[in-house]
């Protein structure tokens, strides 16, 4: 950390502070990158602040995240302290790694397994997913328990690819990987800032006051992950027992006889953790759009039964027919904002248009500002997939900023999951597209006045999400409601005989088996950093 108590004259410019304090009291407590981005406009992109004795930089623009995330990775692909991380061991998974030798193995490890040109072996478990998703949306069109829904389905993929396990109902692991990665987000977010603003409370003993509940709280979860670590490695036994290829067996039989090392069993549980919120969040926001902008819905479900005819449910196969839902997935990433600042610490004094960035401030990238970017995004509150779309509406255009290029982060650390997430979300909204109509309810007072406000966003940690979503389901017709009923949602066929059809096919069978044809197309341009 960085200690001044009079600001450089080289600092980039941003508002005065009180003493000792800073800009502490100014800085609201929530949506503080709303704040940053207006005060960016007096004082240009890139400001200085002070709370206590740390400097802050926020970056509002692209270009100078671009400039110093992604263009200068040596100094910035740290992150600041978090002592909780180290009291839990989260310190052993990726997001909170510093660069090093087991980061770089991490971030390869993620990479050989669901990078762009891996994610793809996975894509029938996206569409048993996807179907299994839709029944049991079905089981509650008022979506009375929707986030409980959407986090089942999401951690069993998770759970399905890095393991090869299928979760039953019974299962606590679930569960466990939620709470862990809600754990997680707080510390990512700082909840837990008390220890970082005064490191000595870590050496006190779990009876002194103030410090012993957190201390206590730090043994709990690192006693936690480390039982989690240790039962997925026991899960991936029984997947492959059951057939099932997985990023867990696949790391195992690259260490060939050696008994899987504690980091390599900390990806499992990264990948469960790590992409829980955030995929979450990216599901509620599409089910709020589609309910508030029905002709975008409509149109969407339009370029869906052009292609399936509503006589079968989408494929990965189809994704590249499917461009107008792609654009809807990007602009779901874009209207809400799920990491809207990510923060760094900067190893070493740099300079940026003429301003120090000096060692040791923390850097924030205010990436909700790129996303309200008028000149990139014109009308950015505006929900528009279109925006996304070439002219003939064929294809994702290649001449604007996608989302895969800043929703999930920059440089050396850019989400290592972004291709799973990409693919899984694809996979979910076009599924929930040719099955269902997305309204808010009506009935519902509360439900519209949610609606038509400015959208509140709440923050898990370090991912957000919309605060409230309420939305209703219908069945788009009785055959969607047979399709449904009848898809296959049953797990994948090791060998590809069961369960009728295994590769499945594009044009193929009225419930659409599974199709392990490659990904389609991903969402926008590939960042290749690992
Ligand atoms: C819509 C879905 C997702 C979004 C928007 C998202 C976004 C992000 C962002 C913004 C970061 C920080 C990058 C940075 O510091 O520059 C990140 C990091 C990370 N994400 Fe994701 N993510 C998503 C899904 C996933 C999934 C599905 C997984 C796991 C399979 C995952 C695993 C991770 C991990 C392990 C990191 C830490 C990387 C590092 O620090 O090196 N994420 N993600």
């Amino acid at each position: 950390m960085s200690s001044l108590f009079g600001r450089s004259k080289h600092l980039p410019p941003g508002p005065p502070g009180l003493p000792i304090l800073g800009n502490l009291t100014q800085i609201p407590s929530t949506e503080q990158w709303v704040w940053f981005y207006n005060v960016s406009k007096k004082y240009g992109p890139v400001n200085t602040f002070r709370v206590l004795n740390t400097t802050i930089i926020v970056l509002n623009s692209q270009e100078s995240i671009d400039a110093l995330f992604n263009k200068k990775v040596a100094q910035y692909s740290s992150k600041p302290p978090r002592r909780m991380a180290n009291l839990s061991d989260l310190t052993m998974t990726l997001p909170f790694m510093d660069p090093g030798e087991d980061f770089s193995t991490a971030r390869r490890q993620f990479h050989e397994e669901v990078g762009q040109s891996a994610v793809g072996a996975y894509n029938k478990e996206y569409e048993q997913s996807s179907r299994r998703f839709l029944q049991t949306l079905a089981a509650d069109l008022q979506c009375s328990k929707l986030t409980e829904v959407i986090d089942d389905s999401l951690g069993h993929i998770f759970l399905k690819v890095s393991t090869g396990y299928e979760p039953k109902p019974s299962d606590t692991i679930l569960a466990q990987m939620n709470n862990l990665a809600h754990f997680a987000a707080d510390v990512l977010g700082d909840k837990y800032q008390k220890l970082d603003i005064m490191p000595f409370l870590c050496s006190l003993p779990t009876w002194a006051p103030v410090a012993g509940p957190i201390l206590k709280l730090g043994a709990k979860w690192k006693k936690q992950l480390h039982a989690t670590a240790d039962a997925t490695v026991q899960l991936a036994q029984e997947g492959k027992m059951a057939g099932n290829d997985s990023v867990m067996f696949n790391l195992s039989a690259a260490s060939g006889e050696k008994p899987m090392d504690d980091r390599s069993k900390m990806i499992a549980v990264t990948m469960n953790a790590g992409g829980m919120l955030a995929t979450e969040s990216a599901t509620l926001t599409f089910l709020l759009a589609m309910a508030k902008f029905p002709d975008i819905q409509k149109r969407a479900q339009a370029e869906v039964d052009a292609l399936l005819g509503g006589k079968r449910l989408p494929t990965m196969a189809d994704r590249q027919k499917l461009p107008y839902v792609d654009a809807v997935l990007s602009e779901v990433l874009r209207w809400v904002s799920i990491a809207p600042v990510i923060a760094r610490e900067v190893t070493e004094d740099d300079h940026y248009d003429g301003y120090l960035i000096p060692k040791g401030a923390t850097i924030m990238a205010n990436n909700w500002a790129i996303s309200r970017d008028e000149s990139i995004f014109p009308e950015p509150e505006a929900f528009r997939p279109e925006r996304f779309l070439n002219d003939a509406g064929t294809a994702l255009r290649k001449d604007i900023l996608q989302p895969m290029e800043f929703a999930f982060g920059f440089g050396h650390r850019t989400c290592p999951g972004r291709y799973l997430a990409d693919a899984l979300l694809f996979s979910h909204f076009a599924h929930v597209l040719a099955a269902f109509d997305v309204s808010l309810p009506l009935a519902a007072e509360k439900a519209k006045r949610a609606a038509d406000e400015r959208m509140k966003v709440k923050s898990n940690g370090a991912a957000c999400r919309v605060e409230e979503v309420y939305v209703t389901l219908s069945f788009r017709s009785d055959a969607a409601a047979e399709l449904v009923r009848q898809a296959n949602a049953a797990p994948a066929p090791a060998n590809g005989t069961a369960n009728g059809t295994a590769n499945g096919t594009a044009n193929g069978s009225a419930n659409g088996n599974a199709t392990s044809v490659p990904n389609g197309v991903p969402n926008g341009a590939a960042n290749s950093s690992h």
